[in-house]
């Protein structure tokens, strides 16, 4: 029986996710047996420096994809929204699981929701898409960077002067920590998901065919259309993380609903569209020429050149 080498960050979120699929492909009653190997990688263990400035989102992933060329892994669980928009030759997402919630969480200490927080509270969050899209509907609210995982953030939370902090409510759902904390769900009106959040991305080499047929077996169709549309958008739009872009996107009988934003960090100009069309990528097309007519690349490049001066 062959044994299935499963690569895995060692964050809590990472292994958690990881024995999740791994359940699903038993459940398959594949004639496979898994094994986790963790991986220590160096976004890990700068998780105190802002992303950004050390390589960006894929830092994380680099590493893992280096031990499956290596083939000291076979396959690697990912948060799809920190894979990078191209891969390397020789290795592919082989399949993308049904999509946990695809929301924001609002974690408020005294049990305020973001409409009631009192002027000027400190909210934490290191993501400009969700500073910009709070700042938009608060505006006199303090967004504070705030770093580290899941459980990191939590504690900050706790013990360090924040009021609130915002983090993605499919972390804490697999965690199974989401009804102990979150105050409220933010809805994709008040601030849209990253492009993919929620949902994982399985990869693996392009040559294992008989892994790859495994991992079909756990494929979701319809996560797999919408985060198409979401992706397509966010590599035309090119932002990488320092830009505040956004994007979810659902199915609506055989039609995918996409809404996609960009904004100013600042919150003062953000713009959206939402698209209808069967095709996914041609919504992902469309949401990016529809944006693109609003004015979205200077908005882009006019935030890039302030990031670049401060
Ligand atoms: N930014 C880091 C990250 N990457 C994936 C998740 C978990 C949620 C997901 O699968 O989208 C998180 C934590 C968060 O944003 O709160």
């Amino acid at each position: 029986m062959r044994k299935i080498v499963v690569g895995s960050r060692r964050s809590r979120l990472a292994l958690t996710q990881t024995k999740w699929v791994i359940d699903q492909l038993e459940k398959k009653k594949s004639p496979f047996s898994f094994e986790i190997k963790e991986i220590v990688t160096k976004g890990d263990k700068i998780l105190d420096v802002t992303l950004s400035k050390v390589g960006g989102k894929g830092l994380f992933v680099k590493e893992i994809e280096q031990a499956m060329f290596d083939h000291e892994i076979d396959m690697a669980v990912h948060s799809m929204k920190d894979m990078p928009a191209a891969l390397p030759d020789g290795l592919l997402i082989a399949c993308v699981p049904e999509r946990e919630d695809h929301r924001d969480a609002f974690i408020s200490k005294d049990g305020s929701t973001l409409m009631q927080l009192p002027e000027g509270a400190v909210v934490g969050t290191s993501s400009l898409r969700r500073g910009a899209q709070i700042l938009a509907v608060r505006p006199d609210l303090n967004i504070q960077s705030i770093r580290g995982n899941i459980d990191t953030r939590l504690r900050k939370l706790d013990e360090e002067n924040f009021d609130a902090i915002i983090l993605a409510a499919a972390g804490l759902k697999r965690m199974g920590w989401s009804d102990d904390v979150v105050t409220e769900y933010l809805e994709p009106d008040i601030c849209v998901p990253a492009v993919g959040q929620g949902a994982l991305a399985i990869e693996c080499r392009e040559s294992d065919k008989e892994l790859r047929e495994l991992l079909q077996s756990i494929n979701d169709d319809r996560t797999e259309r919408t985060v198409t549309a979401e992706r397509t958008f966010l590599n035309l739009m090119e932002g990488g993380c320092q830009v505040p872009i956004a994007g979810f996107a659902y199915q609506e009988g055989d039609d995918i609903v996409l809404k996609a934003l960009v904004a100013s960090p600042d919150g003062k100009h953000v713009l959206t569209e939402t698209v209808t069309n069967s095709d996914p990528v041609q919504a992902g097309r469309e949401a990016f020429e529809r944006l693109s007519r609003q004015g979205a690349k200077e908005l882009i490049d006019q935030v890039k050149k302030e990031l670049d001066q401060s």
